[in-house]
């Protein structure tokens, strides 16, 4: 089935290099009829080492596991580490995420509205071999997390637009100079 859609995307740099992405899509229909999408941001955060970066704000959140036929867990432990391939969509998540790259002394804050949704990827060696785009030790520099809407579809009547922002920061920290209070960046 084919839609008319209109899709705009706004790129903004913020004067301290946050990068402001808003995208709108609106239903051009002129034949009366919804429709309906998914929509992901795919942002690869470049990392010192996978094996030494965590994530905040998604731990104790549901989500379903790609690697696992797509079967709902709840995540139970503190904050999200990484040993193996990931590959999993958290539900309903806090308007604050945080990437905390303790060896870079950086941590990526990402601010999203109307993406209730994270996708959370990295193939990991085995499959990264696979990826012809994706050179073989990558995986080991790089962390998707992806601001969604995937979970439940949005669907659009003529007319109607839906629009999705992704704020993203690298503030020059760590989480353990006590300059970054985690709190404050998940809750702040
Ligand atoms: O290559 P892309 O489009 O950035 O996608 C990478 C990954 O993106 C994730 O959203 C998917 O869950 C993965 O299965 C996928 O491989």
């Amino acid at each position: 089935m084919t839609y008319r859609f209109e899709f705009r995307l706004r790129v903004a740099l913020g004067p301290k290099g946050d990068l402001f992405l808003t995208s709108r899509i609106r239903n051009t229909n002129t034949d009366g009829k919804p429709f309906s999408f998914t929509f992901a941001y795919h942002t690869y955060f470049s990392v010192s080492d996978i094996s030494e970066v965590r994530i905040e704000g998604l731990e104790t959140m549901d989500y379903f596991d790609n690697l696992k036929g797509k079967e709902r867990f709840t995540e139970q432990g503190d904050a999200l580490v990484f040993e193996s391939e990931i590959d999993k969509v958290y539900l309903d998540t806090p308007p604050k995420i945080a990437i905390i790259d303790h060896e870079k002394k950086r941590t990526f804050v990402l601010r999203k509205d109307g993406l209730p949704d994270a996708v959370v990827w990295n193939p990991w060696e085995r499959r990264s071999k696979t990826i012809l785009d994706f050179g073989d030790e990558e995986y080991k520099h790089m962390l998707c997390v992806e601001p969604a809407a995937v979970e439940k579809p949005i669907t659009l009547k003529p007319g109607e637009e839906w629009k999705g922002r992704l704020e993203l920061s690298a503030v020059p920290s760590s989480y353990y100079s006590g300059q970054l209070d985690p709190d404050k960046v998940l809750h702040g």
